[in-house]
């Protein structure tokens, strides 16, 4: 399997002060599922996305990183320190999982003060205000979380991961079923938390999601790292790529003819439906109504037939 991007990203750093995540040949089989197969990477502050599809092993990693997970093969090594079976670790990660893992009866505050307390932190009322506060969730933090918005049991997830002032936080599809207005302000509370210092690692099965939010794009495919790189990199990567069509139209041999001469079409096949395979989305997306005016052709569907998420990772794969 190549490995797109990867080829150009560098290898995992030696652990310094400044790398505070490395996974080094990283795997994590469940019985004869492998979920995470041989990874490497070092993150060091600021905000990395971790995207992929359903299933790739994106939690796995995550988990892995926090301590509560241990890897079947490789290290996982946070602020230098080997992460499995070492509770020193949790001083410095805090996880906010894709579960909504919250008591409902409790308030956000609660919440914030039993993390405090699991933490044995000296001052855990203080902890918990203070972590309420950054999420800007003290108007609601003594309501219960069950009556709080999809955002605001977000933030206060975020709160019990912030309580002991992490240098290391990682959350699980932290935008799953937000609307915009909480997506931004999670994207501006986010930005916020890396501008202090953090480093911060977002899973994802969406690209768009880590748009304005993570400069590198860890992408994960099938447990793999199919690729890594800036965010505009990894776009261009999943939007350039050839995309096929069909077409239907009034004369489909008639068009088809016409298109073979047209520079954005790399191939066509003519069966029950035309198929048209384009190399540049944009040229094509201009050149069909140009061609098909020429042609006297009027066109009635153009349906895209390989946009499934799925198809875009395995292009990268497959690169
Ligand atoms: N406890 C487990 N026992 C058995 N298989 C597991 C377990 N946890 C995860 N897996 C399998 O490992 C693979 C990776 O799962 P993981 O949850 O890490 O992926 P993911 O990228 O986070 O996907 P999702 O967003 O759907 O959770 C999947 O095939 C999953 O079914």
């Amino acid at each position: 399997m190549s490995v797109g991007l990867l080829e150009a990203a560098a290898p995992a750093a030696p652990a310094s002060s400044a790398t505070a995540v490395e996974l080094r040949n990283v795997s994590r089989w469940y019985g004869n599922v492998v979920a995470v197969n041989d990874i490497s990477f070092s993150l060091g502050a600021g905000i990395t996305g971790l995207l992929g599809p359903n299933g790739a092993g994106k939690s796995t990693i995550l988990h892995m990183i926090a301590g509560f997970l241990a890897p079947s093969a490789g290290e996982v090594r946070v602020a230098g320190m080997t992460a499995w079976k070492n509770p020193e670790v949790y001083r410095h990660v805090g996880l906010v999982p894709e579960r909504e893992a919250v008591y409902p009866f409790l308030t956000a505050y609660e919440f914030a003060r039993m993390n405090a307390r699991l933490h044995g932190l000296p001052d855990a009322d203080a902890a918990a205000e203070r972590a309420v506060d950054t999420v800007d969730l003290r108007g609601a933090m003594h309501r219960r979380i069950g009556g709080y918005s999809k955002g605001m049991r977000q933030r206060a997830k975020i709160a019990g991961a912030l309580v002991h002032d992490p240098r290391i936080l990682l959350l699980d599809e932290p935008f799953n079923g937000m609307d915009p207005a909480q997506r931004m302000q999670m994207m501006s509370l986010l930005k916020r938390l890396a501008d202090e210092g953090r480093t911060i690692l977002i899973s994802s099965h969406i690209l768009e999601e880590l748009d304005q939010l993570a400069n590198n794009v860890l992408v994960v495919v099938a447990g793999r790292l199919a690729a890594s790189g800036h965010f505009r990199e990894i776009r261009r990567l999943m939007t350039d790529r050839p995309h096929t069509y069909t077409l239907s139209s009034s004369d489909d041999r008639r068009l088809a003819a016409a298109l073979m001469a047209e520079p954005s079409v790399q191939g066509l096949e003519l069966g029950e439906v035309l198929t048209v395979r384009a190399g540049d989305r944009g040229s094509f997306a201009l050149a069909l109504p140009r061609v098909a005016r020429a042609a006297g052709v009027t066109l009635y569907e153009l349906r895209p037939t390989d946009e499934s998420l799925e198809s875009v990772f395995s292009y990268l794969v497959k690169r």
